[in-house]
């Protein structure tokens, strides 16, 4: 189509969106008809409607994070390079939560990767530590991070460069205070979007997109909405398959359809609970417990 702009998504609220073109020209937008409604980091062709713009059509996404549960489907963001699952010694994380969001981006190919701040908080930081032994032995790269005092920030820096990452994480563990400390004009850019989408809050009620450096080649999305991180999108079968230390003992079952659950020669719980030290694929005992749980969750899932 003739007069169509490419430009990307860079907030969205309801079924309106602000897109931002090739010269960072910002534009509010409507999607044309009934289309379906555009994600932050959609790249979209738009057509101006006077002041405005309309949504002519989304380009195909490479990939698409999102939540389901029994009843919806929550579309964080579109198109990342990766992940940012944001804990920290206080308050206690859910490891349940955790992995919920690991399997989320595992099943989309997205790398994800944790970061623990307040690191000034000694025990309870250690702690924390210690519960992530099993994800950092199962690959997942976990930095630490002491927002208050500023450590860390140059490792975290050179992880976000180059890249548009999805920042998640449960309230009260610093998330607005990294998004600042990062972004630093991000309150006046908060406030323009909120009024631009006409929300009347000038606080984060929905995703954004910020811009990290001024060639806009790194991104932050900043995304709420970490609790009741439904994956009703996945199949029971293919969880062991997306979780990185299950997946590594995959193969040696007696049945090829083993569930890893009870059956007898099981490649995979012949690790649960062993000792790091003497089998490298050992399987942590709250891990298998959340693969357990997960597994009788998703095939006891009902539909709509
Ligand atoms: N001790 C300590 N406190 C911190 C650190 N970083 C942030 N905080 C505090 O943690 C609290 C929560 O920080 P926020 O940035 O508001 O957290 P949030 O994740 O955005 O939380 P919500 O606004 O509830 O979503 C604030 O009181 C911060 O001052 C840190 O490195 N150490
Ligand atoms: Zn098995």
């Amino acid at each position: 189509m003739g007069g169509t702009r490419p430009a990307r998504v860079v907030a969205a609220h309801g079924r309106h969106c602000l897109v931002e073109g090739e010269d960072g020209q910002r534009t509010l937008c409507h999607p044309r008809g009934k289309k379906s409604a555009v994600v932050v980091g959609d790249i979209v062709a738009w057509q101006p409607t006077g002041d405005e713009g309309s949504i002519e059509r989304i380009e195909t996404r490479r990939n698409l994070f999102y939540r389901q549960d029994e009843m919806r489907t929550k579309a964080f963001a579109a198109n990342l390079d990766q992940v940012l699952i944001l804990l920290a010694a206080e308050p206690v994380f859910s490891e349940s939560q955790l992995t919920r969001a690991l399997l989320a981006a595992e099943a989309e190919g997205i790398s994800a990767f944790i970061v623990l701040n307040k690191q000034d908080l000694g025990d309870a930081f250690a702690q924390a530590w210690v519960r992530l032994e099993a994800y950092r032995r199962m690959g997942t790269a976990v930095l630490p991070l002491g927002l208050q005092q500023g450590q860390g920030l140059d490792a975290l820096r050179e992880r976000l460069t180059g890249r548009h990452t999805l920042v998640l994480g449960p309230s009260g563990v610093g998330k607005s205070t990294l998004v600042n400390r990062l972004v630093p004009e991000a309150r006046a850019q908060t406030g323009e979007i909120s009024r631009a989408l006409n929300t009347g809050r000038h606080t984060t009620t929905s995703t954004t997109w910020y811009w990290l450096d001024a060639a806009r080649e790194s991104a932050l999305i900043d995304s709420p909405g970490f609790q009741e991180f439904g994956l009703h999108h996945l199949e029971a079968q293919r969880l062991a398959q997306l979780m990185p230390d299950l997946r590594a003992t995959l193969g040696a079952c007696r049945f090829y359809n083993c569930t890893h659950r009870h059956e007898p020669g099981c490649g995979v719980r012949s690790h649960v609970g062993a000792d790091p030290a003497n089998d490298p694929l050992a399987i942590d005992e709250g891990r298998y417990r959340l693969y357990n749980e997960l597994f009788d969750e998703l095939s006891n899932k009902r539909t709509y």
